[in-house]
């Protein structure tokens, strides 16, 4: 339910961050961002990968400063680690050589508490969290979802304002994840204690709108706030109800008309010389999990959406969004709207048997512009392209690209079209 609105507890100002990117370039992964954490609230991050969330998480808890702006806690400009946040990590960080109760003492004794009140905190936070009898367990002895407990029970014996969390229950099974989300909710639901806030950065649009009285989406890279969506819905929230799939349909709107833009696809081009010397980022799909995505769709009569392609092919929505974003880019899928559909090349790609796929597949490759400028420059090293030039040229040509990943992408796709082959023992690129 929305609160009224009091003052924030923390506060992102105009909030950038940079990092050296690969080759001495610059990896600018935020751009701009103003986002407030308010009292009572449960505010979850979702974007595309990339897209700086893990370091929106980090820079709030004051891991590191930004490289421009300013997060603030209670107005103040934070120097430092943020005494209002604790976190919980994705891969649940806990030193495998302590007992659970260490692991939750040892957070607490940083903190310079006395010995009396590590144990009565460390006690609670465990009670909490349903642990009582694992406390002189180790972590190796524990499932994925136990682990997980450990970590917010770590995360709670300081007793933060807001708890922060990244993809917490992406590593725990289902039926896990689900419990554990049940409890921390009735946990943040005590208006008495802390915390009082919660910011999470969540894989799932359902998860996001079953936790969130705000959903934040950040779009691209570097990542910028795209737009931050309030749910009025009373909880506890059923994910069947209209109420919730019209939401989850306006969030899946927002999120892929950012991701998959209604843009024309460019005509066929004529000559490699009549193009400008653009180069297109690959999305990083693999060539078998396009195929698969074709054969889908071509089983659901050439459409389906975006939704439904995750949801029948139990794939993650962000790789079905990467893979569909590739096979768009190759003309074998068209995207209007949330719908995902075969072009009439995608149609004949899919009917087609491997070699005459395979020539398709080159054919299209040839209308890209990187593919070219690789084809072009593996004939001007006379047939013998070395993996370290055309590294160099990625960093050139994609400076926001991880240049390693993109060679990856290349090298498969073109192998996949016969386009060139890559000779991995001498790390060379040569001619099919
Ligand atoms: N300490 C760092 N040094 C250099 N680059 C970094 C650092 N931390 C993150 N990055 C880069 O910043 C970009 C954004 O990373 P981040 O983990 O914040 O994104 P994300 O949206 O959380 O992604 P994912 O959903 O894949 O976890 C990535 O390209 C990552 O490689």
């Amino acid at each position: 339910m929305q609160q009224p609105y009091t003052s924030p507890i923390c506060e992102l100002r105009g909030v950038q961050m940079r990092f050296p990117g690969p080759r001495g370039g610059v990896q600018r992964v935020l751009e701009d961002i103003r986002l407030d954490v308010r009292p009572d609230e449960i505010l979850c991050l979702i974007g595309p990968n990339g897209s700086g969330k893990s370091t929106l998480l980090r820079l709030l808890a004051g891991l590191m400063p930004p490289t421009q702006g300013e997060v603030r806690h209670h107005g103040e400009k934070l120097d430092g680690l943020n005494p209002g946040v604790a976190m919980v990590f994705q891969s649940f960080a806990l030193y495998p050589w302590m007992t659970v109760e260490e692991n939750v003492r040892v957070v607490l004794r940083a903190r310079d508490m006395p010995e009396g009140e590590v144990r009565e905190r460390a006690h609670q936070a465990i009670r909490k969290v349903g642990l009582e009898g694992f406390e002189e367990a180790f972590p190796r002895e524990l499932s994925r979802g136990t682990k997980q407990r450990v970590g917010v029970a770590r995360a709670l014996a300081v007793d933060p304002e807001i708890l922060v969390m990244d993809e917490p229950f992406s590593q725990v099974d289902a039926l896990t994840a689900e419990a554990l989300r049940a409890e921390i909710m009735d946990i943040w639901a005590d208006k008495e204690r802390n915390p009082s806030a919660i910011v999470m950065v969540s894989q799932s649009i359902r998860e996001a709108l079953l936790m969130a009285d705000r959903v934040a989406i950040l779009s691209g890279s570097p990542g910028t706030l795209r737009t931050v969506v309030e749910v009025p819905m009373p909880r506890p929230r059923d994910s069947r109800s209209p109420e919730f799939m019209k939401l989850v349909d306006h969030l899946h709107d927002i999120f892929t008309s950012a991701e998959l833009p209604d843009v024309q696809v460019t005509a066929p081009v004529p000559s490699a010389a009549a193009q400008d010397d653009q180069v297109e980022p690959l999305p990083m799909a693999q060539s078998g999990d396009i195929l698969g995505l074709l054969e889908f769709l071509e089983t659901q009569g050439g459409t389906s959406d975006l939704f439904q392609v995750a949801s029948h092919t139990h794939v993650p929505f962000e790789k079905v969004l990467t893979t569909v974003k590739a096979a768009e880019m190759l003309d074998l899928v068209d995207t209007p709207k949330r719908a995902v559909l075969l072009t009439p090349l995608g149609k004949r790609f899919v009917n087609a048997n491997m070699d005459d796929r395979k020539d398709l597949w080159r054919a299209q490759l040839l209308e890209l512009q990187l593919f070219r400028v690789v084809q072009e420059m593996i004939h001007l090293e006379d047939g013998e392209l070395s993996e370290e030039t055309l590294l160099q040229e990625l960093a050139t040509r994609l400076p926001m690209e991880d240049p390693e990943k993109t060679f990856e992408t290349l090298v498969a796709w073109g192998r996949f079209g016969e386009l060139f082959a890559y000779r991995e023992e001498r790390g060379v690129l040569t001619p099919e």
